[in-house]
């Protein structure tokens, strides 16, 4: 397993543009292999989960891309997969969820690791004890369970305090995982960057180099990777971030953008 608990120590500011990254891809496409990142990276950052919209032309130019690339294309996300199976539907894509607890190959076979028998009781107390925080969400995702503080920024200090009890309770199994106005408690034996190599391991993807995409610390793990491996990391940010990515973009827009550009070439 990758180490992925380093964070700034080994962080640079990326300063390439990924523009030019993501432009080399179709001169050799056969060359690399993308992995992207979905909140904040494909689809715009909304005030709660559920209120993401889905720009109609994202999964017609991912799956045309995706055929550029012979199928070399995969979803790393920290929702859970058939949440975000439906974002995309019809399409199908290689996929990992839960921040890769679980992972669904090219071939559809389904790989997931497997939760305590308490897991069920610790996500009904977090979501009894939640309601006394108006605006704050708590997202079941079945292996993973999230409490959202986007809506309500002043209970930030009850909602880590409360998650970290939860986790020590949880057991070494979990892992808290840190994003941008959530904290989660998800299975600790798998990161994005084991996903990147779960999926480097098999066809279609052998033998290509990693483009990683992100925005958010979940997706250090995969940079770390794909960087490790010789390939490209890009961070979506709009600001400095503290990041190993090697690359950034400035907006989730302006990386739809490019894919639409390069499914159309
Ligand atoms: O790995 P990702 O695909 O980026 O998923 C990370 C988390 O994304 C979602 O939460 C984030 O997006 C929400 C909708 O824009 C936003 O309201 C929230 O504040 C963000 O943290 C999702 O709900 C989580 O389950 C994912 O782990």
């Amino acid at each position: 397993m990758v180490d992925d608990t380093k964070s700034s120590a080994d962080a640079h500011a990326g300063t390439s543009d990924g523009t030019d990254i993501l432009h080399e891809v179709l001169n050799q496409p056969g060359k690399w292999a993308v992995f992207f990142d979905i909140d904040g990276t494909l689809i715009d950052i909304a005030d709660t989960p559920d209120g993401i919209v889905v720009p109609d032309d994202l999964a017609e130019n991912l799956t045309r891309l995706s055929a550029k690339l012979s199928g070399a294309v995969a979803l790393v996300t920290g929702r859970a997969l058939p949440y975000a199976d439906q974002l995309f539907k019809p399409h199908v894509f290689p996929i990992a969820g839960l921040h890769g607890a679980e992972r669904r190959s090219m071939s559809g076979a389904i790989e997931r690791v497997t939760p305590g028998p308490d897991f069920e009781a610790l996500k009904a107390s977090l979501a009894e004890e939640a309601a006394a925080w108006p605006g704050v969400l708590v997202e079941d995702k079945g292996l993973a369970v999230a409490a959202h503080y986007r809506q309500a920024p002043t209970f930030q200090g009850q909602v880590e305090a409360a998650m970290e009890r939860y986790r020590e309770r949880a057991g070494s199994d979990f892992t808290l995982q840190r994003g941008k106005m959530v904290v989660e408690i998800r299975p600790a034996r798998a990161s994005k960057g084991d996903a990147l190599r779960a999926f480097l391991s098999e066809e279609p993807f052998a033998g290509r180099l990693p483009i990683a995409i992100g925005d958010d610390v979940t997706d250090e793990a995969m940079f770390r990777v794909a960087n490790k491996l010789g390939g490209h990391s890009i961070r979506i940010s709009d600001i400095a971030a503290d990041t190993v990515a090697s690359a950034t973009l400035g907006s989730a827009a302006e990386l739809r953008a490019l894919i639409a550009k390069l499914a159309a070439a």
